[in-house]
């Protein structure tokens, strides 16, 4: 099917839309157009359209730094301007493939009826089954799972293996359940799930409130329904068709992004003081990692509180945060060690402390201008997301305009659906890969990640545009490489842009459906 480039809104060309905060900073008509039907569909989504705005931005932000003068009436964006056919493309990515929200209905330890609402939001399937986590969380939305769903075709994209994007979950409460409710509540959640999924179809996995113990508890649901021992969810145990290093490997996966970085010029992580925010799986990894590479940790947190360690957190320290995770509502008020201070109700981006280097690894928009002020105030040079947009665009904004390099999500944190991917090749192939064989495969995909958001970033003086485009993100590594280039870093807009050309070059291959 032949694409049209002109952007049509509700059957009428709008290239006139009105001006907003959601519109503000996009000059290209069509674009707007494309931005200004998402809004209309979906204005109640704030977390949604939060997400597709970051991407639309680095699209155009892109030509505000290649062409900073306007031509005619209006500044160029490379992207579409070099292919126009990609503008509707965009706005087709912007709306998920299908959502399905399903009754969830559970009985609790006290014989009572309880119902919950879940999600599945297939997003693309453009480049691989449907891929992507599963949150419980008492205040998730459809607007979050979109914006979770949206995200994860962009990142998924980036890892160069084959995996499209989805997003699921329900306003189920972990917290406060026994073993036995949560265990009722996945098996009831996988009864309807269960005809949506399958290895080649769509592969959930653990996210927010879903790790180990519920993936186990769906799998063993999903087996028993469809008799079927197969790859149909990743983050499963390792002795039933799990990945070596899948807990390890989101936390592993952004340290290893920001040591490329830092390898790139010429640094370590050796001695540098981290401010790392979330004690969950993602934060918990993440500090290992910091930690086995010499970086001092001042800094983690819950929902709560945080913890803050003036001389580091140590190892020991690290596995009594993580015994007190694992335990029932554990709560890291109970953390105690000689000079730890526990501060309720506050984050710890408002430490007075120096700081090189923040590591955001709870939730969204946790970081906010304040928070990026205050950090770049204390010195600290370098973010890397953990989470999925932890940072508002304001506080995007703040650390271009002021240097600071920034990781985001879609590129810092996709080791975790990586080695899911990892997981599912060996599924497919009946084998079980040793711990360095996927440590070793993470690495090189971080690394690709990173050198790919860095040329398609700040490709434009310095590379063929057109010929980068048509390369595979490896061969774009290599050209990058063979180049010397060196390189400035907007690593943000890179990583998106590499995924949209990634995810629209295959929707316009295969028809544009
Ligand atoms: N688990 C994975 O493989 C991946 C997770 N992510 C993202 O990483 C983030 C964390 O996920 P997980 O560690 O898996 O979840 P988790 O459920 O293991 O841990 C979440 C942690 O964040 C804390 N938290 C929640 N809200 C908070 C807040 N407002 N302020 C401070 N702390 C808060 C919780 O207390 C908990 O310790 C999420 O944004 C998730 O989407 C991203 C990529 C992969
Ligand atoms: O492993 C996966 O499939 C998904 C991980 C995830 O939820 C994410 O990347 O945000």
């Amino acid at each position: 099917m032949p694409v049209a480039a002109q952007v049509v809104v509700n059957g009428a060309s709008n290239g006139a839309a009105v001006d907003n905060e959601f519109l503000q900073g996009i000059t290209n008509k069509g674009l707007r157009a494309v931005l200004a039907q998402v809004q209309e569909r979906d204005p109640h989504q704030p977390e949604f359209l939060a997400a597709v705005k970051e991407v639309a931005t680095a699209l155009a932000v892109l030509s505000a730094r290649c062409c900073p003068q306007p031509v005619f009436d209006r500044r160029p964006e490379p992207v579409f301007e070099k292919r126009p056919e990609m503008l509707p493309v965009f706005g087709m990515m912007c709306e998920p493939e299908r959502a399905i929200v399903f009754r969830v209905p559970w009985l609790d330890d006290a014989g009572n009826l309880r119902v919950n609402r879940g999600y599945r939001v297939q997003f693309s399937s453009a480049i691989g089954p449907y891929k992507g986590g599963l949150r419980f969380r008492k205040d998730l939305t459809l607007s979050v799972i979109k914006f979770l769903g949206f995200e994860q075709m962009f990142k998924n994209a980036l890892t160069t293996l084959p995996m499209g994007a989805g997003k699921g979950g329900s306003d189920f409460d972990p917290k406060d359940k026994s073993d036995a409710e949560i265990q009722r509540f996945c098996q009831s959640f996988m009864t309807e799930l269960y005809r949506h999924i399958g290895a080649h179809t769509d592969v959930p996995a653990g996210d927010i409130g879903v790790g180990g113990r519920e993936i186990g508890y769906l799998f063993g649901q999903y087996k028993r329904i469809t008799a079927l021992h197969t790859g149909a969810l990743t983050g499963k145990g390792l002795d039933y068709g799990g990945s070596q290093i899948r807990p390890e490997a989101t936390g592993f996966g952004t340290v290893i992004f920001a040591l490329a970085v830092l390898k790139d010029e010429g640094k370590s992580l050796k001695g540098k003081r981290c401010i790392v925010t979330g004690s969950g799986n993602v934060a918990q990894y993440c500090v290992m990692k910091l930690l086995e590479e010499g970086a001092t940790v001042l800094a983690m947190s819950d929902s709560l509180g945080y913890v803050y360690k003036p001389d580091g957190f140590t190892m020991a320290d690290l596995e009594q945060v993580m015994a007190i995770k694992s335990r029932h509502s554990g709560k890291l008020r109970d953390f105690k060690a000689p000079g730890a201070q526990y501060v309720e109700g506050r984050k710890p981006w408002e430490l007075n402390v120096p700081v090189d280097m923040a590591y955001p690894c709870a939730t969204q928009h946790e970081l906010n201008l304040e928070d990026a002020t205050n950090l770049f105030k204390n010195g600290c040079k370098y973010v890397f997301e953990g989470a999925n947009m932890p940072s508002t665009d304001r506080a995007i904004a703040f650390f271009h305009k002021n240097g600071v390099v920034f990781g985001n999500g879609k590129a810092a944190n996709a080791g975790g659906v990586a080695v899911s991917g990892l997981e599912m090749s060996q599924n497919r192939i009946g084998l079980q890969w040793s711990r360095e064989e996927v440590e070793a495969k993470l690495t090189d995909i971080m690394n690709t990640i990173y050198r790919t958001a860095k040329v398609i970033g700040f490709r434009e003086d310095r590379l063929n545009f057109d010929c980068l485009q048509r390369c595979t993100m490896n061969t774009i590594y290599r050209t990058a490489k063979a180049a010397s280039i060196e390189y400035n870093t907007t690593l943000d807009a890179g990583a998106n842009i590499a995924a949209f050309l990634r995810v629209g070059e295959a929707v316009l291959a295969q028809g544009a459906v």
